[in-house]
């Protein structure tokens, strides 16, 4: 069963938002993503929304640019935690969308995560913390992740300077 739904305003946002489905499949969590835009797409946006939590999904990775409506209305469709991830444009360079999603109204949560790839990758590792929550064995699998990282800079050597 699906456990986490990864959603974009566009195609557009894919070169971005694949990030956070190639590090969950790192994980192996079953993920589905798909193109919703609260925009464009109104009624798809409040169907997604309203059937996530019969779904199974445990929470929702939504990504969008410019005003990136998405994630605060998928939020206020359904409790399933919402992850935001702002992804940069062309003109205001992801600033305009990071403000349209963490600047929530008291009452609606999104947890908003930084601007393009490290915001995606970030948001699809703090599901896999939310999944590990009930989960040891994939808990283990993110020590497992961080240890690595964590060796992966100490063993790193900058170049000499001539
Ligand atoms: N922010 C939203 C929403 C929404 O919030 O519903 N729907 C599309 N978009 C964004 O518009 C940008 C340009 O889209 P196009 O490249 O399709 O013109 C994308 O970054 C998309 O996330």
């Amino acid at each position: 069963m699906v456990q986490v739904g990864i959603v974009m305003g566009s195609t557009s946002d894919w070169e971005v938002m694949q990030h956070a489905v190639r590090k969950l499949e790192e994980f192996g969590i079953p993920c589905e993503a798909k193109v919703v835009s609260a925009h464009r797409t109104p009624d798809l946006l409040f169907d997604y929304a309203e059937r996530a939590r019969s779904r199974g999904l445990k929470c929702i990775i939504a990504g969008a640019g410019g005003a990136a409506h998405l994630p605060g209305m998928m939020a206020a469709k359904t409790t399933v935690p919402v992850l935001g991830v702002p992804v940069p444009g062309r003109h205001l360079g992801g600033q305009d969308s990071l403000y349209s999603i963490v600047q929530m109204p008291k009452g609606v949560p999104v947890a908003t995560f930084a601007i393009g790839e490290a915001g995606a990758v970030n948001a699809a590792l703090f599901a896999v913390a939310l999944l590990a929550n009930g989960d040891p064995a994939l808990q283990l699998r993110l020590d497992e992740f961080r240890r690595h990282q964590a060796e992966s800079v100490l063993a790193a050597r900058l170049p000499e300077v001539p």
